[in-house]
C-alpha cells in the first residue's frame, strides 16, 4: 500500500539530523504502546499493534508476546519529519538490568515514559541512575493520562521529589482521566487537540491552534503562569537566556519568541541541568507526534556528545558492538553503533577486544519490521552486520589492526586500552542444571549456550566438577525461564532443568588460625610444606564492591619468599571456590600467612594444596556464616492491605525502610533475601 513509507529513503542523513534514543521505563508504563504509535505516525507500519493482542513491532521475540513484556531490546530506526530517529527499547524487568545498561552505552539521549497515576516507581528510578552514570540527557513523557488516578501535577510533583531533577513543563494537559483530550503546548501558547473523526480514532488528526482567553480563561491563566516559571526557570540556568530575557523581553515574557525559548531548553536540557516534561496518552492516541517533535527539538545529536571515539580515529571506523542476535538464517546478526569513520559491506574489521580480523557480508538498517540492506554506513548511525562470527556485545571494532595502532598512538595508549566500553556484569543470583534428553545432544545445548551466552553476557554457564552436569546461573528465575524456552524453541532441544537454586555465599564469623603439614614423597623427591595462617571477617565485608570480591591477602613479614606467593595465593583463592559448609563460594574475610616452611624440592602445586588444606581447617574453626542475596523491592498497597501486606513481609524476614504514601495508596519499601518461588 502506498501509504507505507518507502523504506529507500535516505540512507546516511546528516548528522545533526540524527537521533539515538531509547525508551525507559517501569514495568507496564507503556513503553511499548508509545514505540508502536511512533512507528505508526512516522508512516512505518500499517495497523496499530497492540501490545494487549501480541502484535507488536518491537516485542518480536516469541516469548515475549507470550508474555506481554519486552526482553531484547531490538533497535528499530524511522524517520520523522527531516529526522532519522534510531530507538533502542530498553528492557523494564529487574531481571533484565545488564541489558538496560548495555543499550545505555549507545543512546544519545533518553525518553522517561510514566505512568501518570503512578508517577516515580521503583524500577524507573534504577534506570534513571543508570542514565546519570552514562550523562544521558533525557525528556519525560507522563503517559496514561486517561487513566483513572491520573494527575499530572503528582507525577510532576513525584519527578521533582524522587528523581531530584528540575522538570520543564513544556505543556499542561486538558482534561484529566476521561476527560483527557489534549494538551497545551507551553513553548507556543498553542492548543493541540485530537479530533474524534467517526470510525478510525487513530489519533493522526489533531488540531493546534493558539489558546485565547475565552476558549477557556482558567487555562489560558494556568498557561500564563506555567509558562512565565518555565522562562524564569530557564533563564536561572542558562545566561544567554537570561541576557535575553532580562534585556529586551524583561517587560513582557509574552512577547519572547517561542523559538528563543525552545533553543534555551534544548542546551539546558542537553547540560542535563534541567528534564522537559510532556505528557498524553498513548493507548488513546493523544500526545505522540508532539513527543516525537519533542525528541527532535530537545535531544542531542551524536555529535552534541561527549567522547573520545572522534578524536582517537579522525575519519577511521570506530564502531561498537552492542547486541547479538542469532537468527536461524543468517548466523549471528551484530547491532553496530557507529562513532566515526564509515562501515561498508563486504569489508574487514579488526575486533580489538578478541584482536582478530573479521569479515561482515552485509550491512542492515532495522527499518521498523524490515531489515534494509544498504551500501554504507557513516558515523552516529545504527547497523546491524550480518557475518561477524567473533563479535560479541560489548566489542569495540575499528578498520584494521594498523588502525587501532595509529590511534592508540594519537591517545598516547596502548591499542588494547582503546575499548569503548566493557559491560559490568553482576554475579548471578540464581542457578540450576541443565541437562539434554540424550547424551548425543550434549555437543549441541552447548553450541546454543555459547550463541545465548554472547547474546547475553549475564548468563553464565559451569560446569558442576563433582556431577560433570552443565549449570546454568542468571540474575532471576524469569531469566533462567527464558534461557530454557529459547534452547527449546530456536534450537530445538527439550532440555531437563533441575530445581532452581540461589547462589548463596559462605562467609567467617570469627577469626581462627590453623596449620597443617602436607609431607609427600613422589619418586625419587620428598615434597614437604608447613603453613600457619589466620582467617578473619574481612572489614570491609558488609560493602557491596567487597561483597563479590576474593580474599584479601597479607603475608607476615618475611613469612613467605616471592617466588612462593604466587603458589600460596593459588591454594587460598582454591580453598574459597566451595565453603567448608554447603559447598558455596567463600568470601568477605581477609587472611594473613603467618608462616611457611618448605623442603627445597618441593613442588608449587604441593604448596598450594597444603595451603588449601589449612584453609579448609582454618575456615571451619572460624564458625561458617551463609549469606543469602538480597532483594530491594517496592509494595504499592491500598491502606486497607497494608497490615497483611506487612505480616508477609516479617514472615519472610524482610526488613521494612521506609513507608510512603502515593495518593490514596501507600508504598512499602523493603529488603528480602532472594527466596525461591515454592520455599
Ligand atoms: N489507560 C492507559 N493504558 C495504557 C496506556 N499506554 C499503555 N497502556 C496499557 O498499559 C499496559 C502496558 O503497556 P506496554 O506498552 O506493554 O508497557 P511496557 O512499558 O512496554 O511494558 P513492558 O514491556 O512489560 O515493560 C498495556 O495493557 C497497555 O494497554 C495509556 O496511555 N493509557
Amino acid at each position: 500500500p502506498e501509504d507505507v513509507k518507502s523504506l529507500r529513503s535516505v540512507i546516511n542523513p546528516d548528522i545533526s539530523r540524527i537521533r539515538n534514543i531509547g525508551i525507559m521505563a517501569h514495568i507496564d508504563a507503556g513503553k511499548t504502546t508509545t514505540t508502536e504509535r511512533m512507528l505508526y505516525y512516522s508512516g512505518y507500519t500499517r495497523t496499530l499493534g497492540d501490545v494487549d493482542d501480541g502484535d507488536t513491532v518491537t516485542d518480536f521475540m516469541v516469548q515475549e508476546r507470550e508474555r506481554g513484556i519486552t526482553i531484547q531490546s531490538a533497535a528499530v530506526t524511522f524517520d520523522w519529519k527531516d529526522y532519522r530517529i534510531n530507538l533502542i527499547d530498553t528492557p523494564g524487568h529487574v531481571d533484565f538490568t545488564v541489558e538496560v545498561e548495555r543499550c545505555l552505552r549507545v543512546l544519545d539521549g533518553a525518553v522517561a515514559v510514566f505512568d501518570a497515576s503512578a508517577g516515580v516507581e521503583a524500577q524507573t528510578l534504577t534506570v534513571w541512575r543508570q542514565a546519570d552514570k552514562h550523562q544521558i540527557p533525557r525528556i519525560c513523557f507522563l503517559n496514561k493520562m486517561d487513566k483513572n488516578g491520573a494527575s499530572f501535577t503528582y507525577a510532576v510533583e513525584s519527578i521533582k521529589q524522587k528523581l531530584k531533577t528540575k522538570p520543564l513543563l513544556l505543556q499542561l494537559p486538558i482534561g484529566e482521566e476521561k476527560t483527557f483530550r489534549g494538551l497545551v503546548d507551553v513553548v507556543t501558547k498553542e492548543q493541540i487537540i485530537w479530533k474524534s473523526t467517526s470510525g478510525l480514532d487513530d489519533g493522526k488528526i489533531f488540531e493546534r491552534k493558539p489558546l485565547l482567553e475565552a476558549d477557556d480563561p482558567n487555562l489560558f491563566q494556568e498557561l500564563q503562569d506555567t509558562r512565565n516559571a518555565l522562562i524564569e526557570q530557564v533563564a536561572d540556568l542558562d545566561d544567554e537566556f537570561a541576557e535575553l530575557v532580562l534585556g529586551e523581553y524583561s517587560e513582557s515574557f509574552d512577547l519572547l519568541p517561542a523559538d528563543k525559548l525552545q533553543a534555551a531548553v534544548r542546551r539546558v536540557t542537553l547540560a542535563r541541568a534541567a528534564v522537559p516534561v510532556l505528557c498524553g496518552s498513548a493507548l488513546r492516541n493523544k500526545g505522540v507526534q508532539p513527543l516525537l517533535d519533542a525528541v527532535a527539538a530537545y535531544l542531542p545529536a551524536p555529535s552534541e556528545r561527549p567522547g573520545d571515539a572522534l578524536k582517537w580515529y579522525n575519519d577511521d571506523l570506530c564502531a561498537l558492538a552492542f547486541k547479538v542476535l542469532h537468527d536461524k538464517c543468517r548466523g549471528p546478526l551484530v547491532f553496530i553503533r557507529i562513532y566515526s569513520g564509515s562501515m561498508k559491506p563486504q569489508s574487514a574489521v579488526y575486533n580489538i577486544n578478541k584482536s582478530c580480523t573479521e569479515r561482515m557480508s552485509r550491512l542492515l538498517l532495522p527499518f521498523a519490521d524490515q531489515q534494509v540492506e544498504i551500501p554504507s554506513l557513516t558515523a552516529g548511525n545504527i547497523a546491524l552486520a550480518v557475518g561477524l562470527k567473533q563479535s560479541a556485545t560489548g566489542d569495540t571494532l575499528v578498520s584494521s589492526k594498523a588502525a587501532a595502532a595509529a590511534a592508540a598512538r594519537r591517545a598516547g595508549r596502548a591499542a588494547g586500552d582503546l575499548l569503548l566500553a566493557g559491560v559490568d556484569v553482576p554475579e548471578p543470583v540464581f542457578f540450576c542444571t541443565m541437562e539434554p534428553p540424550s547424551l548425543a545432544e550434549q555437543q549441541d545445548l552447548d553450541n546454543a549456550l555459547s550463541c545465548l551466552q554472547r547474546e547475553d553476557p549475564s548468563l553464565k554457564v559451569k560446569l558442576d566438577p563433582d556431577t560433570g552436569q552443565t549449570v546454568l546461573c542468571g540474575m532471576g528465575e524469569l531469566h533462567i525461564e527464558i534461557i530454557h524456552d529459547r534452547i527449546k524453541r530456536e534450537y530445538g532441544i527439550d532440555t531437563y532443568l533441575g530445581p532452581l537454586q540461589i547462589a548463596y555465599r559462605e562467609t567467617v564469623l570469627n577469626t581462627a588460625q590453623a596449620t597443617d603439614t602436607l609431607d609427600k614423597t613422589v619418586g625419587e623427591k620428598r615434597h614437604c610444606v608447613t603453613v600457619e595462617l589466620e582467617v578473619r571477617p574481612g572489614h570491609a565485608r558488609l560493602t557491596a564492591e567487597r561483597a563479590a570480591t576474593a580474599p584479601a591477602i597479607e603475608f607476615a613479614a618475611g613469612a613467605v619468599p616471592t617466588e612462593l606467593r604466587g603458589a600460596v595465593e593459588n591454594g587460598i583463592a582454591n580453598s574459597c571456590v566451595q565453603g567448608p559448609l554447603l559447598g558455596f563460594p567463600v568470601q568477605g574475610i581477609d587472611v594473613t600467612v603467618q608462616s611457611l616452611t618448605v623442603h627445597p624440592d618441593t613442588s608449587h602445586t604441593m604448596v598450594s594444596a597444603c595451603v588449601s588444606r589449612c584453609m579448609q581447617k582454618a575456615l571451619k574453626k572460624a564458625g561458617i556464616q551463609i549469606l543469602e542475596p538480597l532483594m530491594n523491592l517496592e509494595i504499592t498497597v491500598s491502606e486497607d492491605h497494608l497490615s497483611a501486606a506487612l505480616a508477609d513481609l516479617a514472615q519472610r524476614r524482610g526488613s521494612v525502610q521506609e513507608i510512603q504514601s502515593r495518593q490514596d495508596n501507600r508504598v512499602v519499601v523493603a529488603a528480602v533475601s532472594l527466596q525461591l518461588p515454592n520455599s
